[in-house]
């Protein structure tokens, strides 16, 4: 049995009978608790394990709900603990069992690498149809097959892709405001997957929960389990495609509890929206059968923070914390650069006066990755280890390695790279920037050779980059697509392609076309190469990337290959960063070069927490998407400024609900770096008044934790006698308590052996 004593808030949730309760909760209040508390109670009222069901959405929370069980009282295995994806997955096996769908040979795909080659066999085939040719580009690369993928999560999430079965590609184009092409592309990919209800070539993580509806849509005769007790965790994700499904398993009887925070909701672009936290709840499950109810208090977030949180977020949010969460604003002139110096300054004299020796403790939540260059490097600097979460550090993304690239074409040398493993990435970076299509086997030859001989990139630029594609020949697709493509690249032709040794200086191909015009992309590059070549010895590396910038077109470059505006702007920014960087070093470019590359050795030390300084543990270094339901001690949230943080051109409403989620990682401290006192965010949350009323909730909480229930060991038979001495009986947890406040010695025969 838990020795947790629960909250009268969590407490009333327990003790509800509604069939549907909708728990509205302030970040770290005990969502997760009370829901294993809530199945907790259950079994020990003798409600069969089977019977209850709990979804989350990811590993971590199904592993953290499980924690809460076992605390809980209970073991592990007790209750079916699932993500709704699993969840959807094991219905569709059951009814295959069962025979009522026939999955016998619907093949199930984990990864991007396992769906790529059906998704480039919808782009051919889509193309192949010809009709929307001049509008869009069927593109076989990763980026674009991510966007596909993203875009069916969405569709499908929200349930809207139905309609696709009704509707023509440009009537279906128009509702959903995406191009003709794209439509097209997805239709193509659907036909292949899904030849009919219940019927699938192949199915991915994205489309269980789809297929499961659709197949019950189609299949009235499919009974769904029943059971006495669903609990839903982060409902703040939840989309349509999810509702409907706990609708169905909910329309069995039982219980169903969803607990969320409306303010945590920041995947709207997956079909997630603050409406499931109201009104769409509400209108779900039935005006009679369900309540509302509230978890106000945060077990994380101390007064200052809690307070100030709920100004931000407009809605009444406490604290049970004795101790408060300390928030400061460190201002700073500029968004990059000045702020990484008051940051790890900061960062250092923090974990001194905190005495500890590492920096476990410590995270850095960015909105964005484009601000990592200028953290990660300071970090570099001060030989801070740390870790990279939710995305990659600017030593490994594209746009950076592209402008790396550029420099040593301009140098005729890609200088400070030793290793063929520090070539390859440069090299293919600059080769998706000119679509050149070669097998891994010439990737990794031509990296080895230019890493023994830095010079050998003028023939890579000569041989691969600056001469046009060779024609492909016409697409006919047939059989399966898996046996015909099997890595990033489409499958090379032979007869095309023939790459030489650049050791021997052979520019020779044996391709057969060559008639074909350069594309825009290696005409820019060409002409970039040849306009800024002759400066190489006379500007700056931050001068020249400026020009190649302007002169590659490289944010067009961005928007074409990152087709959501959110994640073009991104790169945008990353790229104005890393060029700010090379600027601020006044280096040549040789000199620039030789830098970036020890100083990615140096981080790749830091982050593989092999050469750390006295093997201190590392600081996280995360998206705010990729730390939700996460805490830290110490949490820094850099850039807020005007530009960047909310994004101009993002929803305001999900901008202000990232802070949010971001500001309610921290315990013990949390620092906003903002390059304007007068940012929006830090109006909404007026510290000043946070800190002023937070005193009072302090004292509060401190007299209330002088007061703190105990719980009696008290034998059935002296039940009576206890109640008589002041006992009061808890028909949660089945035990009589007292307050600490009350004569102890009284009691003293029941009293837990610590007291
Ligand atoms: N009644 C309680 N008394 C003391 N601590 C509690 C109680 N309920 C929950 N906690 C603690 O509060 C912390 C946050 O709990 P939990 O993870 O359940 O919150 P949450 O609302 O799900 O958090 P998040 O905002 O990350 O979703 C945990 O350390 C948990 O043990």
């Amino acid at each position: 049995m838990s020795t947790l004593p629960l909250t009268p808030e969590q407490s009333a949730i327990l003790q509800a009978r509604d069939p549907a309760i909708l728990v509205s909760a302030v970040a770290g209040s005990g969502k997760s608790t009370t829901l294993a508390h809530a199945a907790a109670l259950r079994l020990r009222r003798g409600t069969p394990p089977g019977r209850i069901l709990a979804l989350v959405f990811s590993d971590t929370a199904r592993q953290v709900f499980l924690d809460y069980l076992a605390q809980a009282g209970h073991a592990r295995a007790d209750v079916t603990v699932r993500t709704y994806d699993e969840y959807a997955r094991s219905l569709l096996d059951a009814w295959v069992r069962l025979g009522y769908i026939d999955g016998a040979h619907t093949r199930r795909l984990t990864s991007l690498d396992a769906l790529r080659p059906w998704i480039y066999q919808a782009i051919e085939d889509a193309a192949a149809l010809g009709a929307h040719r001049d509008y869009y580009e069927f593109t076989l690369n990763d980026t674009h097959a991510e966007y596909i993928l993203d875009t069916l999560t969405w569709l499908k999430g929200t349930l809207r892709l139905r309609h696709l079965d009704d509707m023509s590609i440009s009537e279906f184009a128009r509702q959903e405001d995406l191009p003709e092409g794209l439509v097209s592309i997805l239709r193509e990919y659907e036909r292949a997957r899904s030849h009919d209800v219940g019927l699938y070539e192949f199915q991915s993580a994205q489309d269980y929960v789809y297929d499961c509806l659709t197949t019950l849509a189609g299949c009235d005769y499919i009974e769904l389990p029943r059971f006495d007790l669903i609990v839903a965790d982060e409902w703040h994700d939840i989309n349509e495609a999810h509702l409907q499904l706990l609708q169905r398993l909910h329309a069995g009887g039982g219980q169903l509890i969803a607990a969320g925070d409306a303010d945590q909701v920041i995947h709207t672009r997956h079909g997630a929206h603050p409406d499931y936290m109201g009104p769409a709840f509400l209108a779900a499950f039935g005006q009679a059968r369900r309540t509302t109810m509230p978890l106000s208090r945060s077990f994380r977030c101390g007064p200052t923070l809690a307070l100030a949180a709920g100004q931000l977020a407009h809605k009444t949010f406490e604290s049970w914390r004795t101790q408060d969460t300390e928030v400061s604003v460190l201002l700073q002139a500029r968004l990059y650069q000045d702020q990484a110096d008051g940051l790890a300054h900061y960062l250092q004299g923090l974990r001194q006066r905190r005495s500890e020796s590492g920096f476990a403790s410590f995270a850095i939540l960015l909105r964005s990755p484009d601000l990592s260059i200028d953290i990660e490097n300071e970090l570099i600097r001060q030989e801070i280890p740390y870790q990279v979460n939710g995305f990659d550090s600017y030593f490994e993304r594209d746009e950076i390695l592209i402008l790396r690239g550029i420099l040593a074409l301009l140098c005729e040398q890609l200088h400070g790279v030793t290793t063929a493993a520090e070539a390859l990435p440069i090299l293919q970076a600059l080769g998706r920037f000119c679509e050149v299509d070669m097998p891994e086997h010439d990737w990794q030859a031509s990296a080895r050779d230019i890493a023994i001989n830095p010079q050998l990139i003028r023939y890579f630029y000569s041989g691969q980059l600056n001469r046009p594609p060779p024609l492909q020949p016409a697409s006919t697709p047939t059989g399966d697509p898996v046996s015909r493509k099997t890595n990033g690249t489409a499958a090379p032709t032979a007869s095309i392609i023939s790459v030489p040794s650049l050791s021997s200086g052979d520019t020779h191909y044996t391709g057969t076309d060559h008639r074909r015009p350069l594309s825009p992309w290696r005409a820019r590059l060409a002409h970039t190469v040849e306009h800024l070549r002759p400066l190489v010895n006379q500007e700056s590396a931050g001068e020249l990337l400026r020009q190649a910038c302007t002169l590659l077109h490289l944010p067009a470059y961005a928007r074409r290959h990152y087709l959501q505006q959110e994640q073009a702007d991104g790169i945008e920014h990353s790229i104005q960063a890393f060029v700010e960087h090379a600027a601020q070093s006044q280096q040549a470019a040789a000199a620039f070069l030789e830098t970036v590359a020890s100083t990615q050795r140096q981080s790749q030390r830091l982050r593989s927490h092999a050469g750390s300084p006295r093997q201190q543990a590392p600081l996280q270094l995360c998206t705010i998407a990729a730390a939700k339901g996460k805490e830290w001690p110490v949490v820094i949230v850099p850039g807020l400024s005007r530009l960047h943080f909310p994004r101009p051109q993002a929803q305001p409403a999900e901008e202000r609900r990232l802070l949010y989620v971001a500001a309610t990682r921290a315990q013990t401290q949390l620092l906003l770096v903002s390059d304007d006192a007068q940012h929006p965010y830090l109006q909404q949350m007026d510290l000043s008044q946070a800190r002023a009323l937070a005193t009072a909730m302090l004292e509060e909480n401190r007299a209330r934790q002088a007061d703190t229930r105990i719980y009696l060991h008290v034998p059935f038979e002296q039940r009576a006698d206890a109640k008589n001495k002041g006992a009061q009986w808890d028909p949660i947890r089945r035990q009589w308590w007292i307050r600490s406040s009350m004569h102890l010695p009284s009691f003293r025969d029941w009293l837990p052996p610590d007291q």
